[in-house]
């Protein structure tokens, strides 16, 4: 059980996934884990690593927001850093990919729009949205809630310091997971950044040595070479 009463036990997980499903040889099961990713840490690996693990899935696709609805009140560092960070910390991984439907896509990013334009590019296969314990309870707020279970199986996973639970989301649409718990956070690793504490082992090393090539999170650092958020303006002709 979790603290919310909630039962995340692996009996509760294993029945649904043990369901048998009738284009079972057809369809791929492909999750996405979509968040901002300023930075991606081990925590939103770990979640996924798990996820896959426990629904079988064939894929797991990050997808770096491009502008979160709600975190407009503060600074977001540009897509391209945070999808570049992304790509580095799922290279290892054959069963990690990274998707720039939300960075490519103008406007805020809403849920509803990155399943379907997944949907476009993967039309007879299965998804299943991972969300942490914090952004769970917040499901029924985004737009066209009632659409998006529809189009993807959501999976809550649990997270240091948040109750999960599922009150009020669709029972058949929605499994909630224990994972291995990782308190850690972006915000947590933006401000060791910036004064001076170290990162290392939060995020994946190659993140961390991105981090300072391009002077992320301190102010006083100096980027040492051009920036990918410049190139990619350039590219586009901006
Ligand atoms: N340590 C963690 N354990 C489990 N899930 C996590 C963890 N960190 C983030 N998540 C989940 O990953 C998704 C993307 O999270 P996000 O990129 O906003 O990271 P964050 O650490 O919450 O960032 P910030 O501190 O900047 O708000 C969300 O669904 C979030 O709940
Ligand atoms: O669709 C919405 O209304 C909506 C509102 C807020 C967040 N989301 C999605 O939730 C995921 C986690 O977002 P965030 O801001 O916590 O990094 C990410 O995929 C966002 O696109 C979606």
């Amino acid at each position: 059980m979790s603290a919310s009463g909630f039962p995340v036990t692996a009996e509760h997980d294993l029945a649904w996934i043990e369901a048998p499903h009738p284009n079972d040889n057809l369809r791929r099961r492909i999750g996405i884990m979509g968040g901002t990713f300023d930075p991606i840490h081990h925590g939103h690996l770990v979640a996924a690593s798990e996820v896959q693990h426990r629904f079988g899935l064939d894929e797991v696709i990050f997808v770096p927001t491009g502008e979160p609805p709600y975190k407009q009140e503060r600074e977001v560092s540009p897509a391209e850093y945070r999808y570049l960070m992304t790509v580095i910390a799922t290279a290892s991984n054959a069963r990690f990919s990274v998707s720039r439907v939300d960075i490519d896509r103008a406007g805020l990013t809403y849920t509803i729009d990155t399943l379907r334009d997944l949907r476009e590019i993967y039309p007879d296969d299965e998804f299943f949205f991972i969300t942490g314990a914090d952004v769970l309870p917040q499901i029924l707020g985004w737009k066209d809630a009632p659409g998006l279970w529809d189009l993807a199986h959501f999976v809550g996973v649990s997270r240091p310091g948040h109750t999960i639970a599922s009150n009020g989301l669709p029972e058949n649409r929605v499994t909630v997971i224990e994972v291995p718990a990782m308190a850690i956070s972006s915000t947590d690793v933006r401000e060791r950044e910036k004064i001076g504490v170290p990162i290392w082992y939060l995020v994946p090393d190659g993140v961390v040595q991105y981090i300072r090539k391009y002077g992320l999170y301190s102010p006083s650092r100096i980027p040492r070479v051009s920036q990918p958020a410049r190139a990619a303006r350039q590219r586009a002709g901006r």
